[in-house]
């Protein structure tokens, strides 16, 4: 079956022919077979280099031949036992000794179930019903985490989700990111009820926006003060900015965080841990219930343990310089072309908005032209370049991008965005 071919059968199997709604979009979203390194090729064999990454987790490029050594002797060995194993030991392992917060952990399946998991963890060790979370913050696709959110609830325009009870929805009070004083507001008038305050350290799910002003040190404090717990979720930006949580870098340890998408090397994985004395309150030492038959799965764990070890020994200047230089390259672009254009880098993480204003937060993001960004999205795909296809989220690079794809990349958005200019 050609695309359309398929994708009409989709339509009929899944809404919108599709099984996240970020991945729709008109008239056929590319469907893609197989990937190596930076590209990947649609059913029809077109070639891509690919900023998306599958949001994020691909840091090592496409069909690592070692990832997949490693994927497909865990297959011939079994791949579900029910019952603690050794990869999950040894990748815990790595993880403890490369992110400083974290001592004791939980596997999960996915992000949206580590910080679903967090979240009640932090209510049962606090004692406390009400969280803080962050406008345009996306923290996967949970009722606690579904207020106010990024990602596809931007894209699509819901703030919020139908189906989530408005006694969950009263319990999620929402402050403003690189905005302390929201969030002093919030804990003012309701602090010795607050749980948690959850966020992403960079935002990465209404584009890329990085933390201003010692914003993560003054929630760090406040929450100190009245002894709430602090919940970094580090799904995107754990080991993807240097071997360690975003965390490390910035000198900031929260009292929980959680993990995903790099630690499973592209197989379904999500971790929660912090504290011991909060993770021990996780049952069957305490008395807060989590658990799942694949949590710690020996083929997301032998994929996270192979790609880790790679990663130990990268250098992760080559992928930040990358971003950086195509940023810079971009800026360039725009500015002769006279397009008002901010452009946001964060390490190896970069977005581009067509917005006259910088873009800190979730209203300045929201205030982007998000339809101009569809157009070039659309034009980059002829020109064979694979961004995500949203204003709100990000574009990756990974170890495997060249500097050939770089100068087709640059290239390629310099036509784009010529024929985009109104
Ligand atoms: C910061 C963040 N947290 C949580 C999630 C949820 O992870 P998952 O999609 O694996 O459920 C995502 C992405 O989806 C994310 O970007
Ligand atoms: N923005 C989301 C994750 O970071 C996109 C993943 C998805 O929902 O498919």
């Amino acid at each position: 079956m050609n695309s359309e071919e398929l994708f009409k059968e989709a339509q009929t199997l899944f809404p919108m022919g599709v099984n996240s709604p970020v991945r729709y979009y008109k008239p056929v979203p590319v469907i893609f077979k197989h990937g190596y390194g930076s590209k990947i090729y649609d059913v029809e064999n077109h070639e891509y280099i690919d900023y998306s990454l599958a949001f994020g987790p691909m840091i090592l490029g496409h069909a690592n031949k070692t990832v997949a050594e490693k994927i497909k002797n865990q297959v011939d060995s079994g791949i579900l036992f029910g019952s603690l194993t050794e990869n999950e030991v040894k990748l815990g392992e790595i993880i403890r000794n490369a992110v400083g917060s974290i001592k004791m952990m939980r596997f999960t399946n996915s992000g949206t179930e580590a910080t679903m998991h967090a979240i009640r963890l932090a209510r049962g060790f606090t004692g406390r019903k009400l969280i803080v979370k962050m406008e345009g913050g996306y923290h996967g696709a949970h009722d606690y985490a579904l207020i106010k959110s990024g990602s596809g609830n931007i894209t699509f325009g819901v703030p919020s989700s139908a189906g989530v009870p408005e006694e969950v929805s009263k319990t999620v009070l929402v402050g403003q990111y690189n905005d302390i004083e929201s969030i002093e507001t919030l804990f003012k008038q309701y602090g010795n009820d607050i749980a948690c305050v959850i966020t992403e350290p960079v935002l990465g799910n209404i584009g890329v926006v990085s933390p201003k002003n010692d914003f993560l040190k003054s929630l760090r404090e406040i929450t100190e003060k009245y002894s709430s717990l602090l919940i970094f979720d580090e799904v995107i930006t754990g080991f993807r900015f240097a071997f360690k949580g975003y965390q490390d870098i910035i000198g900031i340890k929260p009292d929980l965080t959680t993990m995903g998408k790099i630690i499973g090397g592209g197989a379904p994985i999500g971790l929660f841990g912090g504290r011991e004395d909060i993770m021990e309150k996780i049952s069957p030492s305490g008395d807060v219930y989590e658990a799942g038959t694949f949590s710690g799965n020996p083929l997301s764990t032998a994929a996270g343990i192979a790609t880790l070890e790679i990663l130990r020994n990268k250098d992760y200047n080559y992928i930040n310089n990358y971003a950086s230089m195509l940023g810079k390259a971009l800026e360039e672009i725009t500015s002769e072309l006279h397009m008002d254009v901010q452009i946001n880098v964060a390490y190896s993480m970069l977005q581009m908005f067509f917005n006259k204003t910088p873009v800190v937060d979730y209203r300045t993001a929201i205030s982007s032209d998000a339809n101009k960004f569809r157009r070039l999205f659309m034009e980059l795909l002829k020109l064979g370049i694979y961004v995500p296809p949203s204003q709100f989220e990000t574009q990756f690079i990974s170890f495997a991008h060249t500097d050939s794809d770089l100068n087709k990349t640059v290239d390629a958005y310099t036509k784009a965005l010529e024929s985009i200019r109104d």
